[in-house]
């Protein structure tokens, strides 16, 4: 409890407030004791770093929020205490809000002013009964507010922003302090081996890249009826398997939608475009290029486990390869060469660099019958990858372009999976990968950290109570308006789903039945 101001659900007017507030000064002071010191900070932190929600906002911030846990405080602006308070969580929230975070992907901090009206039911939800209130929980634990408990707790002593961080340490096992600079953890590792939370934050930049692959496709007119097959693909490859929930269910939209938005021609109709002047027409996408596929929230801007140290360096392509090894993970035996056929697919369209292009496709065709099985996509996509690590790595050593904290090497390290690597292999010039590793412990690896490890974010997520989801699993918030990702009828997403035919007899039998419908059993004809 940090506060020291008693709310009063009837203080939202400024005049009533201040009458009540030389009441309140008077009669609480004991509470203002040694609390929160009435003199400005010796050191006010410029700008906010807490996000401003309101009741419109509240539960689709929360629901998109790029971190594990988040702290709310709930304030009223008249409060003397409160803003006394602000330096002091300000100092804290620049840790870990916002593009220039040091410590990003843990804590969310957030605040909700109580005395505006539109927010007082909020306030109420949570029982605010004195300013400021601080409440703990993982972001999801805030956005059902029934009056039960719902996972989050009040932080009883964070009122100097030094026990406020001592308070978050001891949640997330961390010794932060308020004078860290940027640290990069290259490669998600403690000494004990990999950092599981770590690793569960990169669903962040993989929702991120995702949207972002999106917005490139679009504002780079990359959409067209050539590529339209490959777009569609590449969304059916999403739908069932992304790691995100958000990009399952907002690509589900999309895909449900895009008859409507971008109506499909037949092959005749194009070919019959095409020698009347040779070129194919462009569709008017303006309305898929508004649809918010990870949700209203993403992009956010900025990267978490793929920031570089230099703006220039990492983020999109960084999280792309982190999409694609995460799919690879999920992808069942039978879909894994449509899998592997849709990822060269969408390099082969819709990924710009040219470079990385045609080194991309010449793995492709090299492996272009050998994929047949989900731990041959896993350990293709594992082998190209570092191929273009130890391609890329000696360019950028010799040119110097690299991000000098995270040095381009063969992946998994040693740190991270000592037993990926066979023992006593002297690596020589023309020493394959598969003599150098041991490929049943990589691809047990592999499906560990970008299957278990990245899960371990979304399985907090569905231990959310009952309410939260629907019959279909799909999250949604009590205030389904403000929910972060498009609303998809149950039907007609199952019925998307079923299309990949991965999820058993039943499955595969209704897919056959929607088979004629929109997109039944696309991705299985490519
Ligand atoms: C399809 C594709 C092709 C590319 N080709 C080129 C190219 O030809 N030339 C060029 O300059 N750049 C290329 N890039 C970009 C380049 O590979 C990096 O993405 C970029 O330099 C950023 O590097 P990074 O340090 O963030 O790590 P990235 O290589 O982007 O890797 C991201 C994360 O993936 C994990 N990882 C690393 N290696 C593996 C592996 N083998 N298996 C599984 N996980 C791994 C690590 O945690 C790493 O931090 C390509 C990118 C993509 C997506």
């Amino acid at each position: 409890r940090v506060g020291s101001m008693e709310r009063k659900s009837s203080l939202h007017t400024p005049r009533k407030a201040h009458a009540c507030l030389l009441l309140l000064i008077v009669f609480t002071c004991n509470a203002c004791d040694g609390v929160v010191s009435r003199s400005l900070d010796p050191d006010p932190v410029a700008g906010d770093f807490a996000v401003e929600l309101d009741a419109t906002s509240f539960n689709s911030s929360l629901w998109a929020a790029p971190a594990r846990f988040a702290i709310v405080e709930f304030y009223a602006h008249w409060c003397p205490a409160c803003r006394n308070y602000k330096p002091q969580f300000e100092r804290v929230a620049k840790l870990f809000n916002g593009p220039n975070a040091v410590h990003p992907g843990i804590v969310f901090m957030a605040k909700v002013d109580c005395a505006l009206k539109s927010n007082t039911l909020l306030c109420d939800r949570f029982k605010i009964s004195h300013y400021p209130t601080l409440l703990w929980g993982p972001p999801s634990s805030f956005t059902w507010v029934s009056g039960e408990s719902t996972g989050w707790e009040a932080i009883e002593n964070g009122r100097k922003a030094e026990l406020l961080l001592q308070f978050i340490n001891t949640r997330v096992g961390k010794s932060f302090t308020l004078d860290d600079a940027s640290t990069y953890d290259a490669h998600l590792v403690t000494a004990d081996g990999i950092d599981y939370g770590q690793v569960a934050i990169s669903n962040f930049d993989i929702e991120e890249a995702t949207a972002q692959a999106m917005e490139n496709i679009i504002s780079q007119k990359l959409l067209n009826k050539k590529t339209r097959s490959s777009f569609v693909q590449f969304l059916q490859l999403l739908v069932v398997h992304h790691p995100s929930r958000n990009c399952r269910k907002g690509t589900a939209g999309l895909l449900m939608n895009l008859e409507e938005l971008w109506p499909s021609l037949s092959t005749q109709d194009i070919e019959e475009e095409l020698s009347d002047d040779g070129v194919i027409q462009e569709p008017d996408l303006k309305a898929v290029e508004n649809f918010p596929i990870c949700g209203e929230h993403i992009p956010r801007g900025y990267w978490i486990s793929c920031r570089g140290s230099r703006n220039e360096t990492r983020g999109y392509s960084c999280g792309l390869w982190l999409l694609f090894h995460a799919i690879s993970v999920r992808v069942e035996d039978r879909l894994s060469s449509a899998a592997f056929r849709t990822i060269c697919s969408f390099v082969d369209n819709f990924f710009t660099c040219k470079e990385c292009r045609e080194h991309f496709l010449e793995f492709c065709s090299s492996a272009k019958m050998k994929v047949s099985s989900r731990r041959q996509l896993v350990l293709w996509l594992w082998n190209a990858h570092n191929e273009v690590n130890e391609r890329v790595g000696k360019v950028e050593a010799s040119l110097g372009t690299g991000d000098p904290k995270f040095v381009k090497e063969l992946w998994p390290t040693q740190t991270l999976c000592k037993s990926c690597w066979n023992e006593g292999v002297e690596r020589k010039a023309d020493t394959a990968f598969q003599d150098l590793f041991s490929l049943s412990d990589v691809y047990k690896f592999l499906l560990k950290y970008y299957g278990h490890a990245l899960s371990s974010l979304s399985k907090g997520l569905s231990k959310l109570p009952q309410g939260i989801q629907d019959s279909d699993g799909h999250l949604r918030t009590q205030e389904s308006t403000t929910s972060s990702a498009v609303t998809v009828p149950i039907g007609a997403a199952l019925a998307i789903a079923f299309a990949s035919c991965g999820f058993g007899a039943v499955a595969c039998f209704w897919r056959t039945r929607q088979k004629k419908k929109k997109y039944g059993g696309v991705y299985n004809k490519f």
